[in-house]
C-alpha cells in the first residue's frame, strides 16, 4: 500500500493571495521526502488551484509516482499526453461542485470512453485509472474498457453522518475491491480520508495499492506546523519591548 499525497490544496492557498508561495512543488519535494510514494494533483478545467506550469514542474521534479487527476476533455487529454504521468485518474468534474462529488457514471461514459478518450491514450505508457463509486455495474464497464486500475470513491464512507451507515458503505468497499482485483486491475482508493477514517478503511477493504489523500492531510499539516513556526517569529522578536 503506498500514499499519494494531493497537493491540490497548497495551490488554493497559494492563489488566494497571488503570491507565488506556498510553492505545491516544493510542498510536493517535502511529501516524498518524509515518504509518500508519489504526488496527486487535479488539473481543473476552471484552474482554481493547480495551474498548467504547476503541471510541467512537478513533472519535473516528482521522483516517484505523478498521477494526474483530470476530466476526459480534449483540452485535458492533451496536456496529459504531453506531460506524460505515470497515471492519468479520470474523474467527473462539475464547475460549481467544491470538490468532486462521486465517481464516474460508467454506463453514460462508455461509448466516449471506448471511441476517444482510452485510444487517445494508447501507446502512450500512461495508465489510466478510473474514479468509481463503489458499485458492480461501473466495475465491470471499467473492465471491459481495459482500466488499469479503479480509484474508489472513499468520499460516502468518510462522511457517513453514522457509525451504521459508515460499516454499510465500508461492506460495500470491500466487495467492489474484490471484485476489482478479480478483473486484474489494481484497487486504488481516496476521497476525503484522515487519520481517523484511514484505518478502518485499510483494515476492512483488501488489495489496496494507493491511497490518495489531500485535503485533511494538508490541513493537519497546517496545525502540526504552526507551533514551530510562531517559535521562530517570536524567537525574532525577543529583545524588543
Ligand atoms: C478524485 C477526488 O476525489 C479528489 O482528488 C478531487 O478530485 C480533488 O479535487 P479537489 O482538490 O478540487 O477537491
Ligand atoms: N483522489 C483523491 C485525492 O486525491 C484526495 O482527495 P481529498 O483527500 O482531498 O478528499
Amino acid at each position: 500500500m503506498r500514499l499519494l499525497v494531493n497537493i491540490d490544496h497548497i495551490a488554493t492557498l497559494r492563489n488566494a493571495r497571488g503570491e507565488g508561495y506556498p510553492d505545491p512543488i516544493e510542498g510536493a519535494r517535502v511529501c516524498e521526502d518524509a515518504g509518500a510514494a508519489g504526488i496527486v494533483f487535479h488539473l481543473r478545467g476552471d484552474r482554481r488551484h493547480i495551474r498548467d506550469e504547476d503541471v510541467h514542474r512537478l513533472k519535473k521534479s516528482v521522483k516517484g509516482v505523478l498521477d494526474f487527476e483530470m476530466a476526459a476533455s480534449e483540452e485535458m487529454i492533451r496536456i496529459c499526453r504531453e506531460v506524460k504521468p505515470d497515471l492519468c485518474t479520470l474523474v467527473p468534474e462539475g464547475r460549481e461542485e467544491l470538490t468532486t462529488e462521486g465517481g464516474l457514471n460508467m454506463r453514460h461514459v462508455y461509448d466516449d470512453f471506448k471511441n476517444r478518450a482510452f485510444p487517445a491514450f494508447r501507446d502512450t505508457g500512461i495508465e489510466i485509472s478510473l474514479f468509481l463509486d463503489p458499485n458492480q455495474e461501473d466495475i465491470e464497464l471499467a473492465a471491459e474498457l481495459g482500466a488499469d486500475a479503479v480509484e474508489l470513491h472513499t468520499g460516502t464512507f468518510a462522511n457517513a453522518p453514522d457509525a451504521a451507515s459508515g460499516k454499510s458503505e465500508l461492506r460495500r468497499l470491500h466487495d467492489a475491491a474484490k471484485l476489482i482485483h478479480k478483473h486484474g486491475m489494481m484497487v486504488n482508493a481516496g476521497h476525503g480520508l484522515n487519520l481517523a477514517n484511514l484505518p478502518e478503511l485499510i483494515e476492512n477493504v483488501p488489495h489496496l495499492h494507493d491511497i490518495s489523500i489531500g485535503h485533511a492531510l494538508v490541513s493537519k499539516a497546517l496545525f502540526w506546523g504552526l507551533d514551530r513556526t510562531v517559535k521562530e517569529y517570536v524567537g525574532l522578536m525577543k529583545g524588543g519591548i
